[in-house]
């Protein structure tokens, strides 16, 4: 089990227990050398009958610790939302630093992508009312981390919905009814295919009186590409940088002049 120790968090990490390699044929393996016909063919039938899996998987938990309280994170199978981001302890820890400047209390907040649900569990602990949304297939382990965490600590009880950037979201999420105060976002761009959907999502959302915070590990080039079209449709304040984790906390608002998108 690793255990690792930071002001403000205690993440704990278990689940991935690695078993030596089965034995593997290998061409300096000089009791091969010794075998042939018949006996060869025992022994590879008997390696194969004892064979097991070199990597055993069960599901692991993180606790990390923020304002004031033991955050207990289930991880789970999904490809993407399965594990906890480091754009999402950069900007949870900016939050809770930073809570004066962005008072969260009593404000709504959407957050896209929440994968395992650390933001809107810490944004939800700050008093927000919040929305954590991603792809359907997510939803159930968000909603289990999100209702372990908050039940009975929260000034209201966090949200759950299905949002697919780009997809349907001006008729699931109407403006004359949905409006945020904040739109939370954290590590969202990486290598994947929706980068557009998801520019024109937050810009959807990202209304005049709208702030939108997005917590990102610069990974890949098309991270800095998206990071230029994200500079040129909203207005923008670098807010944090970390060079160890490589992790950049952007602040946005729309601009005055920006173009409203149907998505
Ligand atoms: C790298 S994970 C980050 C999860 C979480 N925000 C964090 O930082 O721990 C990216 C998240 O975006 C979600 N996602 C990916 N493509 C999406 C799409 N087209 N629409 C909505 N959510 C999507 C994934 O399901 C996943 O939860």
């Amino acid at each position: 089990m690793e255990t690792e120790r930071r002001p403000g968090l205690h993440v704990q990490k278990k689940g991935i227990i690695k078993q030596p390699d089965p034995v593997k044929p290998s061409p300096n393996n000089t009791d091969e050398e010794d075998l042939d016909g018949e006996d060869m063919q025992k022994e590879v039938l008997s390696r194969r009958n004892s064979w097991e899996p070199s990597v055993f998987y069960s599901l692991g938990s993180e606790t990390f610790f923020f304002t004031g309280q033991e955050i207990s994170i289930r991880e789970s199978l999904d490809t993407f939302g399965a594990v906890v981001c480091p754009g999402a302890v950069a900007l949870c820890r900016y939050l809770e630093k930073n809570w004066e400047q962005i008072d969260l209390l009593d404000k709504a907040v959407l957050e896209l992508g929440a994968g395992t649900g650390l933001v809107s569990i810490v944004a939800s602990l700050l008093g927000a009312w919040v929305t954590a949304t991603d792809l359907p297939d997510v939803l159930s382990n968000l909603n289990f981390n999100l209702s372990r965490n908050t039940r009975g600590r929260c000034r209201y009880t966090p949200q759950v919905a299905a949002l697919v950037w780009g997809q349907d979201v001006k008729r699931d999420f109407p403006s004359s009814v949905y409006n945020y105060d904040y739109v939370l976002c954290a590590d969202v761009v990486y290598h994947h295919n929706f980068l557009e959907d998801l520019l024109m999502t937050m810009q959807y959302f990202c209304k005049p009186g709208t702030t939108l915070l997005w917590a990102n590990k610069v990974r890949f080039q098309s991270d800095l590409h998206f990071i230029e079209n994200f500079k040129n449709v909203f207005d923008i304040t670098l807010l944090e940088e970390t060079p160890q984790e490589e992790v950049r906390i952007y602040q946005a608002t729309a601009r005055k002049s920006g173009q409203q998108h149907d998505v």
